[in-house]
């Protein structure tokens, strides 16, 4: 049995750091992820004029439930969508000019449907280029709140910018949902404002936001669940037992669920109260699933599918289409670099079984297709060569150390 040590959830501490800025008092952070997107929305918050003190393991937050410090501020959000979506709903309920940019891969992805909303709540905002993208400039004079309607089916990451930012409205917020996915994360908000002393609840599609003041608390950081598909999967492929500690039943990662997919799929799946271990079968199962809830975890399955018994087919996941790549597009051209039989269409993709070739994967800038095409890497003779190893520091740096050492343990 081998014990992989999982570095930080990155939805939970953007969440926990949007949670600390906006509470009353000062909040520590144990075990926050150390990665490019969570780094990028600790010096967003530091642009901004609230007080970060980082610390190897513990990161303090001086909250200011009025909004930033500063009257001006120019933030650059990198890749990271949790930043580039929250930060400007959180600025918007302060008083001040703020800028926010990203990187070009960012500037691609989405945001209409929350830049509207916050215009529909009063919000001055402009766009630079194209409407409903970065570059954008917020002119923020409060919120006072009240009832909207969202289109969530492109990214959760809208509700949740706006759930969080409801407790600093002047009335509160009710958000009514057309559409939605990534259920999971939306659920992971609504925790996690609780924890920190709002009790926004969901009655059908309308979420209630009360304007109740948040409150400092001293928050751990459960170990990232997307991240830990790649070592589950791991095991999966090659018939050896990982266990994951800080990963049990109460997590409030929908991506833990991706053990499930694993267990369909022949392995042999212990959900614990404080780990999970996943010990991989002789061959794994084809499986049809449906992975609108889960769809970081597309990559990581479409990789392994080759190695299954029958077609694996992953359904209802356009939104991987506007990630930090089209996902459904590059693990299409990838597989069939390996030499696989795929298909895909508008929100699926279907995996056909193949022994695997050695190719070099296109990453596309995605830490995603980089991780998830490496542990296929594992079972493909003369392996695979990353066209950008390095675009794994979004969300594991570390990643290809931890690689290595699975290879050397497992003597692959
Ligand atoms: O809210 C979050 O922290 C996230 C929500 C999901 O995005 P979508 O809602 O865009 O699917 C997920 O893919 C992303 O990695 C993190
Ligand atoms: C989609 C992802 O990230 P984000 O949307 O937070 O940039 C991801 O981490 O797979």
């Amino acid at each position: 049995m081998t014990t992989v040590e999982i570095p930080g959830s990155k939805s939970i501490t953007a969440r926990a750091l949007f949670l600390a800025a906006a509470a009353e008092g000062s909040t520590v952070l144990r075990r926050p992820l150390l990665s490019d997107d969570s780094e990028g929305f600790a010096e967003g918050l530091a642009t901004l004029g609230y007080r970060v003190d980082r610390q190897p393991g513990v990161w303090t937050v001086e909250g200011r439930p009025a909004g930033p410090a500063v009257a001006e501020a120019e933030v650059f959000c990198r890749d990271g969508a949790t930043t580039a979506r929250f930060l400007p709903a959180l600025a918007a309920a302060g008083h001040g000019t703020f800028r926010f940019d990203a990187s070009a891969q960012m500037r691609r992805r989405p945001l209409g449907p929350l830049t509207g909303a916050l215009r529909e709540l009063g919000v001055e905002l402009t766009h630079e280029q194209a409407e409903g993208h970065h570059p954008l400039t917020v002119r923020a004079d409060g919120i006072k709140g009240g009832a909207l309607t969202l289109d969530a089916g492109l990214s959760s990451q809208f509700l949740t910018a706006l759930l969080l930012v409801g407790p600093l409205t002047a009335d509160g917020l009710d958000i009514t949902v057309t559409d939605l996915v990534s259920v999971p994360y939306v659920e992971m908000t609504l925790a996690m404002m609780r924890r920190f002393g709002n009790d926004a609840r969901r009655v059908g599609d309308t979420f209630h936001v009360p304007a109740q003041p948040y409150r400092a608390v001293d928050y751990l950081v459960e170990p990232d669940a997307s991240t830990a598909s790649y070592v589950l999967a791991a095991a999966a492929l090659t018939g050896r037992t990982v266990t994951v500690p800080g990963l049990g039943k109460d997590s409030l990662q929908g991506d833990l669920r991706f053990a499930e997919v694993l267990r369909r799929m022949g392995a042999d799946v212990d959900l614990g109260p404080d780990s999970v271990t996943v010990t991989g079968p002789d061959r794994l199962r084809g499986v049809t699933v449906n992975m609108r809830d889960i769809s970081d975890t597309v990559p990581t399955l479409a990789a392994i599918a080759p190695f299954a018994d029958g077609p694996v087919r992953i359904e209802d996941v356009y939104n991987t289409r506007v990630k930090e790549c089209d996902r459904l597009d590059a693990c299409e051209q990838n597989l069939r670099a390996l030499g696989v039989p795929v298909s895909t269409g508008r929100d699926w993709i279907e995996i056909h079984p193949a022994q695997p070739r050695s190719a070099e994967i296109a990453c596309h800038g995605d830490h995603r297709i980089a991780m998830a095409f490496s542990i296929a890497g594992l079972r493909t003779p003369g392996g695979v060569v990353l066209d950008d190893p390095g675009c794994v520091r979004k969300t594991f740096p570390g990643f290809h150390d931890t690689l290595a050492a699975l290879r050397a343990e497992w003597a692959l």
